[in-house]
């Protein structure tokens, strides 16, 4: 039997390739320089895509793909994928969530530490002479005791909040209803009195339409001159223009980032600025992880085409 043809929107490690390239004819379309006459040529034997979380699929080729029976995130986050035109269509959406929940909770946390006691600028202190030369590094803001508002208690949010609660700080969430596995923490289901409450606002949601700019002017205006925005989900959840604003004008303290609107051309001002902390994308970036993402993706693709129950369905 002839070998599936599969649509690959962006780079796998030599680990995942090498597998896939062997079960799979896999078209890839990030070698392409001609990315439309590409997708005119392939897209009619297309019956499966395989992307990664943050670059999704576009219109052009769900256009471009009438055979298409299944698209394939390495990635939770599936935000880039029109799921309603999939659905229409009938062609299935699968996505690897589980296997990274860990090492993104952990990036959130250590990003949080990392930035309140100011490592990399100490660090820097240390590499550039300037203990010597100038002595003690500026006193930092002590994390323990505080109060963390997490937005968005799901998978991810629940290991960052079970992980603080390690740091002796407080834990407040928010929500669409208060969770039966979180009966310690305190529920503030608006996000601007989440924000008020908290010292550190750490927003692990789910991003969609619903959830784009949830973190508005009004959520950095509460969480107000002392507090700090973590952002380990996507930069659509925060209103990045208003972000901005609030970091040059110290009307918050600092941000951590992961993720960014135009990633990876970030928005220049944040070069700018030295209260934020700024993270390429990389919270599931573990060897550990990476390849378990990558064979879930295998292990969908290689069911839809033995017909088989796919592992982690989303529509
Ligand atoms: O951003 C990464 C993911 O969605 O897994």
């Amino acid at each position: 039997m002839s070998k599936p043809n599969v649509l690959q929107v962006g780079f796998y490690p030599k680990w995942d390739q090498e597998p896939l390239d062997a079960a799979f004819n896999m078209h890839k379309y990030f070698e392409a320089d001609d990315k439309s006459a590409f997708l005119s040529t392939v897209g009619p034997d297309i019956k499966a895509i395989a992307t990664r979380g943050e670059l999704g699929t576009t219109q052009e080729m769900l256009d471009a793909c009438p055979n298409l029976e299944i698209v394939c995130v390495y990635g939770v986050g599936f935000d880039a994928v029109d799921v309603d035109a999939c659905s229409t269509r009938g062609i299935h959406v699968t996505n690897t969530p589980d296997v990274l929940t860990k090492d993104v909770a952990d990036l959130g946390v250590t990003m949080l530490l990392a930035q309140s006691r100011s490592i990399i600028g100490a660090s820097q202190w240390v590499r550039d002479g300037s203990w010597a030369a100038k002595g003690l590094y500026p006193l930092q803001s002590r994390v323990w005791g505080k109060k963390v508002g997490i937005l968005g208690l799901g998978r991810i949010g629940y290991e960052v909040a079970k992980r603080l609660s390690g740091f002796d700080l407080d834990i407040a969430y928010a929500d669409i209803e208060a969770k039966e596995y979180a009966p310690d923490w305190i529920f503030i289901p608006d996000p601007v009195s989440l924000a008020a409450h908290a010292d550190f606002l750490v927003v692990t949601l789910a991003a969609s339409e619903k959830t784009r700019h949830i973190v508005s002017k009004e959520v950095l205006d509460a969480l107000g001159p002392e507090g700090s925005i973590i952002n380990i989900s996507r930069a659509s959840n925060i209103d990045e223009e208003a972000l901005l604003t609030a970091l040059e004008n110290q009307t918050i303290r600092s941000a951590a980032l992961d993720v960014f609107e135009s990633e990876p051309n970030l928005n220049p001002r944040f070069l700018e600025l030295d209260n934020v902390l700024l993270q390429p994308h990389h919270a599931s970036g573990t060897f550990e992880t990476r390849k378990e993402m990558g064979k879930l993706v295998r292990d969908n693709l290689l069911a839809h085409f033995a017909g088989a129950p796919l592992l982690t369905k989303v529509n």
